[in-house]
Order: structure tokens, then C-alpha cells, then sequence
């Protein structure tokens, strides 16, 4: 027994000695990031052999690194992951309906959003059920570009002092030429991005769902329809800047969804968001971007954060209860934004704090108080989280809910036409 514990031992370090002797490097084309703000990082290429700009954030998730990258928030975005290892559960097709709620897609939209992505140590193996193509051969037919093999600590270090800075990954021959000069750099931040992915039709989901509730697409991420229609509402999805006012009368709620860059880029948007909650009673809720609209249309500012927060580990504490919410209590929670709602005192009247966060104290969430007898929720983390935590996906069924019960008071010939769906916390189509 000894004698083969002590034999195992000693084979393992032979073996992965003898690997990296023979085994040929699986990148060997190099790559290097630079920043706007003089640094550079030398690494190795994979996914597309090609070189881009855009704006060097960092996540601190875990998991779900396809989730995040199909995140439409991400787009213009160089998303350095902190997981040293990332890749080693491959990535699933996109294709597959695998239920009958299916919304079109298994991950958070039709391909990879982000610009490119910057990992410590990429995956050459992959393993998992579901699991079709690496995470390389996933960037490559996708034409995204990656860094693997740089020291992601001293990068992250840089963002977290620096914040968010522009970069420019560099692949082959491009990696051995000096580094752009500050004005190349581009500014994904001076673009509409959110023009860019809002569906430009219209489109409906689950048309025989018992409430109707329109989604202003700002680049919504799968999972905020897939939890809707879970819940049994019919959902039709409208591009950003849909004239909602001229049909809502048609629908029992209205969500704003998640979406990249500056909130200012959504000012129409916000217009009409403004007379809708004037003229309109009917719930509204919104989700990173939504939250950010319906803050503008309170009255409140965005201001752009250092650094964002990026991550499935953002803890929220919960100043109101709400449905499932209850005050006082922290949730971890989700999150991918570089702007937020200013704090102030007093909050607009009509309007009070929802959620904070635990770690920077910037505003999560913002409500409609209870005596304006409106029904308006923001958010600017994720409760849909696809890649989890969990903790505040019941917000949806609230949502659904208050839809449900004040069509059923508006219609009393019909009762309450559906019970409210009790569904299982799922937080992905899998
Ligand atoms: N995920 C989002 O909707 C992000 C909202 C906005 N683009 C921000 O960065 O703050």
C-alpha cells in the first residue's frame, strides 16, 4: 500500500516533466495588450489571430465565462477574466433548443460580445457534457481575439488603481511593433453601442402567455426573456428607442433591459420612459441599463466608476422590501457595469433607494416609493444571472406577479385567469 502511494508520487512529477518536454506549444503565436496609459503585457495568442482596440475591463467571476462573453454588455470591451484557469469546461452550442421555453438560444446571444478576452492560462483541454469546441476554436470561427500566458494579478492591480483603460491586443507581427501612439486608441464609450445590439424588429416570445409584457431590448441578455417566459408572460421584445407610448396600452408591464456603454447614448429612450411614467401605471422594471434609464428619468445623474463592477460576488444590501425582497438583508449578486446612479439627498420625490452595495456603497437599485402609487423597480445588478448566484431571481416572479394580478383587477370578468406560476429558481436554459 505504502509502496504504491510512494510509487504514484513519484510517477506523476516524470510524467508532466516528460509532457512538457515533448508536447508542442499549443499557442505558439505571440500576443501582447496595451494600455493607453504606456504599460504593455506579453503573452500568447489564441482564438483570432487578429489584433483590436477597445476598453480593458476585468471580471471576477469564477464561472460562466461563456455567459459573460455572450453578455451584449461586454461589446467594445477587452474582458480580463481573474480566474487564473479559464476555458476548462469547454463551450456548448448555442444552437440546441433544450426545452419548450426556449428562447432561441442557449447562451446570453447569437456569439461572443466582447472585443476580446485576456486569461491567465487559457485551457487546451476542455470537459464537460455539454461541451462541443474549446473556448480557442470558439473565439477563432467567432473572430475574437485572445491573450494567454500574462500575469492577470498585475493587470487587475493596474485596472483597480488606473480604472477602466483603454487597449489594443496586438497579435503576430503587429505584437512586435511599437505600441500605438494615445490617439489611436478608440473610445467605445463615445459610441451608441446599444444601437448597435437592440434587435432592429421587433420580435414576440411565448404568444400565448397570459400577460403581455413588452422588453425594450438595449441589448437584453437571453436569460431576461427565458426568465419571462418561464413565468408564463408573452414577451415582446422592441429595439431601445420603440416608440413604447403609442402601444403600451396593449401590455400589463414593461421591462428595460441590460445594455452596453453610456447611459447618456439612451436619452431618447429616457424621453419617453419619462412620459410613459407620467401617463402610464402599469409595473415597470429594469435591469442594469433599465435601471439607469428609469434613474435619468427620475431625475437622478449617471456618473462613470473607476472601475465598474464586474463579477458574480457583488454583495447588495437591500434598503426597502419588495415581494421576495426583504430590507435589511444582503444578496450576492451578478453584476457588469461602469456607470451607476448618483446617491443624493433627498432622492427625487417619488422615489427612494432600493439597494447599495456592501463594497463601494454605489447605488444598486432605486423604486418607486410607495406613496406615488406607482409600481417601478431598477436594479443594476443582474437577478436573471444566467451564470448565478441566484439570490434575487424571484424578483421576476414579483414582477410577473404584479403584472398578473393588476390585469386580473382590471378585468373582473375573467378572474384571475392563471395561477401565478411557482417555478423552480432555474437560472439557465440547460
Ligand atoms: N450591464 C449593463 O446593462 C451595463 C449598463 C451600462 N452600460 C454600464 O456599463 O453601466
Amino acid at each position: 500500500m505504502l509502496s504504491n502511494i510512494l510509487s504514484r508520487r513519484l510517477l506523476v512529477p516524470h510524467f508532466s516533466r516528460g509532457l512538457a518536454t515533448h508536447a508542442p506549444n499549443p499557442f505558439p503565436i505571440p500576443a501582447a495588450l496595451h494600455f493607453k496609459s504606456g504599460q504593455s503585457f506579453c503573452g500568447r495568442s489564441f482564438g483570432a489571430p487578429k489584433s483590436i482596440y477597445g476598453e480593458t475591463v476585468f471580471s471576477t467571476s469564477i464561472t460562466s465565462y461563456t455567459e459573460s462573453m455572450t453578455d451584449p454588455s461586454y461589446r467594445g470591451q477587452i474582458l480580463v477574466f481573474t480566474t487564473p484557469m479559464i476555458g476548462n469546461y469547454g463551450v456548448p452550442s448555442n444552437e440546441a433548443p433544450t426545452d419548450s421555453q426556449d428562447v432561441g438560444m442557449v447562451l446570453e446571444s447569437r456569439g461572443i460580445q466582447c472585443a476580446g478576452v485576456i486569461v491567465a492560462d487559457v485551457a487546451e483541454k476542455f470537459s464537460h457534457h455539454s461541451a462541443v469546441e474549446s473556448i480557442h476554436s470558439w473565439c477563432e470561427r467567432h473572430g475574437v481575439p485572445g491573450v494567454t500566458g500574462v500575469d492577470t494579478r498585475a493587470i487587475t492591480t493596474l485596472l483597480r488603481d488606473q480604472g477602466t483603460t483603454l487597449g489594443r491586443i496586438a497579435v503576430g507581427a503587429d505584437s512586435t511593433l511599437p505600441p500605438p501612439k494615445p490617439e489611436e486608441y478608440w473610445d467605445p464609450s463615445k459610441e451608441n453601442l446599444v444601437d448597435q445590439v437592440s434587435t432592429k424588429t421587433p420580435y414576440l416570445l411565448n404568444p400565448e402567455g397570459d400577460v403581455k409584457i413588452a422588453v425594450l431590448d438595449f441589448g437584453a441578455k437571453a436569460n431576461m426573456m427565458r426568465s419571462l417566459v418561464r413565468r408564463g408572460a408573452a414577451v415582446h421584445v422592441l429595439p431601445w428607442n420603440y416608440d413604447f407610448n403609442a402601444i403600451r396600452d396593449n401590455y400589463d408591464g414593461l421591462l428595460l433591459s441590460n445594455g452596453p456603454g453610456d447611459p447618456l447614448h439612451c436619452m431618447p429612450a429616457v424621453l419617453n420612459l419619462r412620459k410613459t411614467l407620467e401617463q402610464w401605471n402599469k409595473p415597470v422594471f429594469g435591469i442594469c441599463m433599465g435601471n439607469q434609464v428609469i434613474g435619468l428619468a427620475a431625475g437622478l445623474d449617471a456618473y462613470r466608476m473607476t472601475f465598474g463592477n464586474r463579477g458574480h460576488n457583488q454583495p447588495v444590501l437591500a434598503l426597502a422590501s419588495s415581494g421576495s425582497i426583504k430590507a435589511g438583508r444582503v444578496y450576492v449578486t451578478s453584476q457588469n457595469h461602469q456607470y451607476a446612479l448618483t446617491l443624493q439627498d433627498p432622492f427625487p420625490v417619488g422615489w427612494e433607494p432600493f439597494f447599495i452595495n456592501c463594497n463601494d456603497s454605489s447605488v444598486e437599485g432605486i423604486k418607486s416609493a410607495a406613496e406615488s402609487g406607482k409600481r417601478v423597480w431598477g436594479v443594476q445588478f443582474h437577478p436573471e444571472s444566467a451564470g448565478g448566484p441566484l439570490d434575487t431571481i424571484e424578483m421576476f416572479t414579483d414582477f410577473v406577479d404584479e403584472c398578473r394580478a393588476l390585469k386580473a383587477s382590471h378585468e373582473p370578468h375573467l378572474g384571475n385567469v392563471k395561477e401565478t406560476y411557482l417555478v423552480e429558481p432555474v437560472g439557465r436554459v440547460a
